[in-house]
């Protein structure tokens, strides 16, 4: 079937789109332990940036679960086809022009690098929110390590499902290190000076 599908060129580019936003896209990939501030980082980087007019987007991974992805669960399996879904996701907003975050735990370094190879090279930026499994335990704001620990929850990530740490991530954040401002200022001082923006 897939050979009778031909690819439909638009009349707009994506370079016109980003010309008329007066920034560049891409996606900026935020992977992290569950509580370890990935949501609120996001969201905080992307609120700022928009009030700077800046064209912004939250891809999270809650809300997508609601949704697109409402029939995956948490096996491997189904984790790998989450990020899949969400990074050809991204590829569409970095094509509409939009600065696009994404909060998903995305485990997997592989899953990580299928998305970074999905964009260009300078259009793709993985932040590692770096934070120890004992201080998101300790923030657990859904109580889910507890019942991680309870064993009312399987394979639940840190203690019982694997999380491969970024190997070469664009950016760590130290985030049981430093306040929240701080981080979310170390991630916008970073896309610009790589050019994404210019405030
Ligand atoms: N088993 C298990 N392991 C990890 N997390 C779990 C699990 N079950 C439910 N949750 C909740 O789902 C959120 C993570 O979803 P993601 O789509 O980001 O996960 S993944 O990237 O596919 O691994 C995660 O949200 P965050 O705390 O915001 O990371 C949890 O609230
Ligand atoms: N730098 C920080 N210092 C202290 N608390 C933080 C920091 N960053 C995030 N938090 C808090 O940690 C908790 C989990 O953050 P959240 O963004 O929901 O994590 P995630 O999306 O990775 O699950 C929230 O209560 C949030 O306010």
């Amino acid at each position: 079937m897939k050979s009778h599908i031909t690819w439909q060129d638009q009349l707009v580019t994506k370079g016109e789109r980003q010309q008329l936003h007066s920034h560049k896209s891409a996606v900026v990939w935020f992977t992290g332990l569950s509580a370890s501030g990935k949501s609120t980082l996001c969201a905080s980087v992307a609120k700022k940036l928009h009030e700077q007019g800046i064209s912004t987007y939250v891809l999270d991974g809650d809300n997508i679960r609601h949704g697109l992805n409402k029939n995956l669960g948490f096996s491997q399996e189904d984790r790998s086809e989450n990020i899949r879904r969400i990074g050809e996701v991204s590829k569409l907003f970095v094509d509409a022009g939009i600065l696009t975050f994404t909060a998903f735990i995305s485990p997997y370094q592989e899953d990580r690098e299928l998305v970074r190879k999905m964009v260009e090279p300078d259009e793709f930026f993985e932040v590692f929110v770096k934070c120890s499994l004992e201080e998101c335990e300790r923030r657990d704001p859904k109580g889910l390590y507890k019942k991680a620990r309870a064993g009312e929850i399987k394979g639940f990530t840190g203690i019982s499902a694997p999380y491969e740490e970024p190997t070469n991530p664009e950016i760590v954040i130290e985030n049981d290190q430093q306040d929240i401002e701080t981080s979310v200022n170390q991630v916008i001082d970073f896309l610009q000076k790589r050019g994404v923006f210019a405030l």
